[in-house]
């Protein structure tokens, strides 16, 4: 049984995250962690989860702290604490501000939980995953991102739209930043176990305007609510779920790659990565001429603002 702990619980990610990684049948203890001031607010919502496990029978132990001692024998510990974006805004506009934040708390996870899995969701998320990494001094597979394993769901969803076809029906991935430099992988894309190229319907197929979707989403539902909740929520526990489970599935994670995609790396990216209870394995994947094309510009992108924000936080600006 696993203890998961949650950084940045009282946010709008960090709360509905809570509740959907309580449903994962091997999570004994939940952690619901913040910085000193919100325990109010930590207490609050750990008497909120409790009532709701009482209603449905779960017998998970919900605690909260603002003490770093207590992140102690945790099996993953997510972090979703940061400012999010506004109308307007990319991801890549709170790199500085919440550079520093996510140093402070992977320092604090490398000293008392140096064996967890460390799971980065702040945003941009892949340059937060580097920094955690750096600054945590855990193994690169240890600290994983949330990456482009969303982006990559919201693929899936309009293709099964398109194709008229059950989701799971569809396997498809998008690899590189969580951002406007995405790269979707025809190549690896199948309805029904049939490459998307063999089907009739692909010829029809509105890539760009799928695409659109897709990259428009997390500022499609912050215009209209304020913040992405529930899907960043499940895609989380899959990955949560995945790794506690040992189910060595193979999902599309930020995690570091020295030169597995025809010899690009040395960047925190999504990449497909084979998770078991150990963390993130990229693998070696061969994809076509256009993806890799697309692939560096995405990595070289990443690299420059990692770089930049990894120099600042070196200087202590
Ligand atoms: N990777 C993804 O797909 C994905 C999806 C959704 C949200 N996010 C990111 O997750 C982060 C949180 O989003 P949200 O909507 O929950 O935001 P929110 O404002 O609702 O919550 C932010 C959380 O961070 C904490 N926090 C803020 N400033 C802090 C500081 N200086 N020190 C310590 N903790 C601090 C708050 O107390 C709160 O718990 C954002 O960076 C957002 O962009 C990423
Ligand atoms: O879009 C955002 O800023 C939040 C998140 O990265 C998302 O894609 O839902």
């Amino acid at each position: 049984m696993a203890k998961v702990a949650i950084i940045g619980a009282t946010g709008n990610v960090g709360r509905y995250t809570a509740l959907a990684v309580s449903y994962i049948p091997y999570v004994s203890e939940l952690l619901l962690f913040g910085r000193p001031g919100r325990e109010e607010v930590l207490h609050g919502l750990a008497y909120d989860l409790q009532d709701s496990f009482a209603a449905r029978g779960s017998q998970t132990d919900v605690k909260f702290s603002s003490t770093p001692k207590d992140l102690e024998g945790s099996d993953i510990i997510i972090v979703t604490s940061g400012v999010p974006r506004k109308e307007g805004q990319d991801r890549i506009d709170l790199a500085h501000e919440n550079a520093r934040m996510i140093s402070e708390f992977a320092a604090m996870v490398g000293w008392y939980a140096p064996d967890a899995i460390l799971f980065i969701v702040s945003n941009p998320v892949d340059v937060m995953t580097a920094v955690a990494l750096k600054y945590s001094g855990m193994k690169p597979g240890q600290v994983i991102g949330l990456g482009t394993h969303l982006d990559s769901m919201r693929l899936k969803w309009n293709l099964s739209r398109f194709f008229d076809v059950h989701v799971s029906e569809v396997h498809t991935r998008i690899i590189g930043e969580h951002g406007d430099s995405m790269v979707p992988l025809w190549s690896a894309t199948t309805i029904g176990g049939i490459s998307i190229q063999n089907l009739p319907e692909f010829e029809n197929l509105p890539e760009d305007r799928i695409m659109d979707n897709v990259m428009n989403a997390g500022s499609a539902i912050i215009s209209r609510i304020g913040a992405t909740v529930y899907g960043p929520g499940d895609a989380i526990a899959t990955i949560v779920r995945t790794i506690l489970g040992n189910e060595k599935r193979v999902l599309t994670v930020s995690t570091f790659i020295s030169s597995e995609i025809h010899n690009i790396g040395d960047v925190c990216i999504g990449t497909p990565a084979l998770l078991d209870k150990n963390g993130a394995k990229p693998l070696a994947i061969n994809i076509s001429e256009h993806e890799v094309d697309e692939f560096r510009k995405s990595v070289e992108k990443v690299r420059g603002i990692t770089q930049e924000v990894i120099e600042r936080l070196d200087e202590g600006c």
